[in-house]
């Protein structure tokens, strides 16, 4: 069964485009990395599938649905760099926000929810800083925090941009189960990925984007060297193998 589809997207900032025409269709319980040289479209295709990003043209459905009338059945993990990590806040605060479609933006939190965000604060091993501030912790702990703002909140399909950039092996390793975890429970999950030898590891679809949709589908079948030139322009000769899917990296 298709969670989202997308039909025909395409977004500019002021008079330049910057996504042409993207039409594909998730499946549920899929895995998928979303793949592109830097300026891509990648952040912005997914801020356009949101509605954080005004589009030119296009329909974005959620299980057939307008996708906009579903948000809190979507959880998105944005950019390190587009958070203001300097608003005065704590980590448990934090992850507490992704339960506010539950709690309603105007009731407090109550101990309940207290305990499913320290929940999630322990899959990411992320427990001991339940009470700092959030602009007091390092890069890879503000990434682990946001992935537990994101598992609070029960969602069904999961937009992630970049959550891999900076973090060290043992954060990379979390947010993998974590990743997993989530596939395991049926839920579909899209993330945003740079490093190329992963790819076929961690994800078992592949959206190749550059500006176009150059290619979107199961690993093994879509993570080839042509739709690698064809996406990064040929510079990437040195993954060699005809079909990266099928290599064990
Ligand atoms: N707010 C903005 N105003 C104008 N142009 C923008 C804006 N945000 C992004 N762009 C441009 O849109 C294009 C796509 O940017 P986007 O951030 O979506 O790419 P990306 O694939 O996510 O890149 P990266 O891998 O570097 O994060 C780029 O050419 C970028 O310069």
């Amino acid at each position: 069964m298709d969670v989202l589809t997308v039909r025909n997207l395409s977004t500019a900032y002021q008079s330049k485009v910057v996504l042409d025409s993207l039409s594909f269709s998730v499946e549920q319980g899929t895995l998928t990395g979303i793949v592109g040289p830097n300026g891509a479209g990648k952040s912005t295709m997914i801020k356009s599938i949101l509605g954080l990003q005004p589009k030119i043209s296009g329909d974005v459905e959620f299980y057939g649905n307008a996708l906009q009338s579903q948000k809190q059945r979507i959880g998105y993990v944005p950019q390190r760099g587009a958070v203001d990590w300097d608003f005065p806040t704590n980590v448990i605060d934090v992850v507490t926000m992704g339960l506010y479609g539950q709690i309603g933006w105007l009731r407090f939190p109550r101990e309940k929810h207290r305990k499913l965000a320290m929940a999630a604060l322990e899959k990411v091993d992320m427990t001991e800083y339940a009470t700092r501030q959030i602009s007091q912790l390092s890069g890879g702990q503000q990434q682990r925090v946001f992935l537990a703002r994101a598992l609070v909140q029960e969602a069904e399909l999961y937009f992630m941009d970049e959550p891999f950039a900076g973090v060290d092996a043992k954060t990379e390793r979390t947010i993998i189960s974590v990743l997993e975890e989530l596939k395991d429970q049926g839920k579909t999950v899209l993330v945003v990925h740079h490093d190329l030898q992963t790819v076929p590891r961690y994800f078992d679809h592949v959206l190749m984007l550059n500006k176009q949709l150059i290619a979107y589908g199961p690993t093994k079948e879509t993570f080839t060297t042509a739709h690698l030139s064809k996406t990064y322009g040929g510079t990437i000769q040195w993954l060699g193998g005809e079909n990266l899917g099928q290599r064990s990296v």
